[in-house]
């Protein structure tokens, strides 16, 4: 099928070009360099390790300077254990076992800890990620070989091939918790035989409506559920909520938050706590006795030294070997008592649930998810459900050639256009004031959208204007060139003026000083305006403003939004500000107050801005940022 064949070469580019910007960093680079870039811990401490499954070794490390650099060590992915002696051959790879504050754990393949790791200093770096890679390309191909089967109808569905069909009747299930489009939303949800989306706008919510659907399709057949994200932060979100409904979860791999009650639904923890556990862990411990006994007959080459510390290296394996049973059923028998098995994409094939078919499978977040990576929970199940929304960013490709040819197109965006009668939409929303709204529901959703009574009329303060648009035509901020990023510098210094008046009528009215965003497309304009901010007066209210990209922003709100739009120029040149799904999620971000800056003479010239710019004016929100000034 040419549907796949085509997939499966976008995924290759992806790959290629992926690959490719990992060597170049990898190899031209210092060991200080990649420590900054975050796929390396430099140095580390072995705190503890024991023996792992098939006859490895898992580590617990730390990282014990630099902790404040940011880093991309996540559960799942290979990594490489090596020392600065010689760092070309004193290297032995694994595999991330767990990761949380400046600890990870890796289960490196080899059965003990090489020599050289007791002297000279240590350090841990990311591998390229060839697995992830590997599971997405063996789904493709585990997809096109199903279509034609009898078990490949949802393959056929969402590839265009069949029609998505609904039971006539699903019995309605009343719920206080929800409005009537998500009500409509679960009904959908029930009623599908192969597909139903769940499209959500922002503040809309999508994760309420979805935990309640779980409950009610566990209700509908009593059949386990599979909820999958592409981010871990989206996992764990779910995950807490479902628990808290009464659901019994099962989160695979490990969180990225900290708490506690999240840690209580990972597989580790829940190991950890059944009753046959304690067994494999005395036998562990016997296991590691013999192999520290065999290491004493390291530097004895006679027979007798051989054959003994042979005999006790075998005893250790088939030690190990019952471990591995013991430990298969405990995993075995958690994952068959769980309503909800919650893991990211990729990670719901892990090796501890990857053989396991479920009758339903949830995808949240689906417009940023990468195609090929949802056809590997796609393929454990009959029935999918997506929820996201696809006019807000779609995941981050890195190939410009596979973007280019339609891998950033997200399989919600394709089924949502094909498949018109599975679709709901949310359509009451509670966050924003219904000025803050307006645009975005008219531009992107048909104008269906409606702001909830508790939010519709909220404003920052009496008389206040909750959406404006600030413009600067006339008023010579120019742009510059920043590498291949823009600066607005005295866009930025107006923005600040801006705000310290506003700051001023907060403090007069005495309200408790609000969040505010500040956030730019343009990463040079957010560096100038963290600068800016970091000399201001206003840096006073650090706690309560953050300046950051529009993209960092996503899934996130704030009571004040400001934007800074940056391009100014005689051209009408707009660049990055033409993916206006960027523009929808910096726009819908706040609840009481938007101030959007910019040169309207240069971002009129695509239709949206002066869409946009008429709406500001409608509502009484356009400003002169000249007149403002004077
Ligand atoms: N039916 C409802 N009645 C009252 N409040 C609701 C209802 N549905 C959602 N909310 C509120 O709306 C907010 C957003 O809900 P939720 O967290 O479920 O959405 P989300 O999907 O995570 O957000 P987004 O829509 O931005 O993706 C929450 O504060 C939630 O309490």
């Amino acid at each position: 099928m040419d549907y796949f064949k085509n997939l499966l070469q976008l995924l290759k580019t992806e790959r290629d070009d992926d690959r490719e910007a990992y060597l170049k960093l990898t190899q031209s680079t210092s060991v200080t360099d990649r420590r900054a870039a975050g796929i390396t811990w430099y140095p580390i401490a072995i705190r503890s390790s024991e023996p792992s499954r098939g006859d490895y070794l898992t580590v617990e490390l730390e990282r014990t300077t630099h902790k404040d650099i940011a880093h991309q060590f996540r559960f799942g992915a290979p990594a490489v254990l090596f020392s600065n002696h010689n760092a070309g051959t004193d290297r032995v790879e694994g595999t991330i076992a767990y990761q949380g504050g400046d600890r990870l754990k890796i289960t490196l393949f080899t059965e003990e800890l090489p020599d050289w790791s007791r002297d000279g200093k240590l350090g841990v770096e990311l591998l390229f990620d060839n697995n992830s890679y590997d599971e997405m390309q063996e789904a493709l191909k585990q997809a096109d070989a199903i279509i034609e089967k009898t078990e490949g109808k949802l393959v056929r569905v969402l590839t265009e091939q069949a029609e998505a069909t609904f039971l006539p009747d699903v019995i309605k299930l009343p719920n206080n918790k929800l409005n009537p489009s998500q009500s409509a939303a679960v009904q959908q949800i029930l009623a599908a035989n192969e597909l139903a989306i769940v499209h959500g706008p922002p503040g809309t919510g999508k994760t309420t409506t979805i935990v309640q659907a779980i409950k009610s399709l566990i209700k509908q057949n009593g059949k386990q559920v599979l909820v999958v994200a592409p981010s871990n932060t989206a996992v764990d979100l779910l995950s807490e909520k479902l628990a808290a409904e009464g659901l019994n979860v099962l989160r695979i791999g490990n969180p990225a938050g900290v708490s506690e009650k999240l840690n209580g639904l990972t597989l580790d923890s829940k190991m950890a706590t059944h009753q046959y556990m304690k067994d494999a862990k005395q036998l562990k411990k016997q296991a590691a006795g013999f192999k520290n006994m065999a290491h004493q007959y390291k530097r004895s080459f006679g027979k007798r030294e051989r054959d003994q510390r042979k005999a006790l290296f075998d005893e250790a394996h088939r030690i190990m070997k019952e471990v591995a049973k013991i430990e298969q059923f405990v995993i075995d028998d958690l994952a068959e008592k769980a309503q909800v098995i919650t893991a990211t994409l990729v990670g719901c094939n892990h090796y501890t649930v990857r053989d396991k078919k479920y009758h339903t499978v949830v995808i949240d977040e689906a417009g940023q998810a990468l195609e090929p990576a949802c056809w590997i929970p796609i393929l454990k199940a009959e029935k999918l459900i997506m929820a996201g929304d696809h006019f807000q960013l779609p995941p981050t490709i890195k190939s410009e050639t596979a973007a280019r040819n339609g891998l950033s197109t997200t399989l919600l965006e394709k089924c949502a256009i094909t498949h018109t009668t599975a679709v709901t939409l949310l359509e009451e929303q509670y966050r924003m004031n219904e000025a803050i709204m307006g645009f975005s529901s008219a531009e992107f959703y048909g104008n269906r959208l409606i702001a909830n009574a508790s939010v519709a009329k909220r404003l920052l303060f009496e008389g206040d204007t909750p959406m404006s648009f600030v413009d600067a035509a006339g008023c010579g901020f120019d742009e510059k060139p920043e590498g291949t990023s823009s600066i607005n510098p005295d866009e930025a210094a107006f923005l600040f003026k801006h705000l310290d008046n506003l700051a001023g009528q907060i403090a007069a009215s005495s309200i408790p000083f609000p969040s505010i965003a500040i956030i730019s497309p343009y990463k040079s304009q957010v560096r100038l305006l963290q600068e800016l901010f970091e000399a201001s007066p206003l840096v006073e209210h650090k706690a309560n403003i953050s300046i950051n990209t529009i993209d960092s922003f996503q899934g996130q709100e704030r009571d004040v939004v400001y934007i800074s739009m940056v391009r100014s120029n005689n051209e009408g040149t707009i660049g990055f500000l033409s993916d206006t799904r960027r523009m929808n999620v910096a726009m819908t971000r706040a609840r009481k107050k938007l101030v959007i800056i910019g040169d309207s003479a240069t971002i009129t010239r695509l239709p949206f801005y002066a869409d946009m710019l008429k709406y500001a004016e409608d509502i009484g929100g356009y400003k002169s940022a000249w007149e403002y000034m004077n």
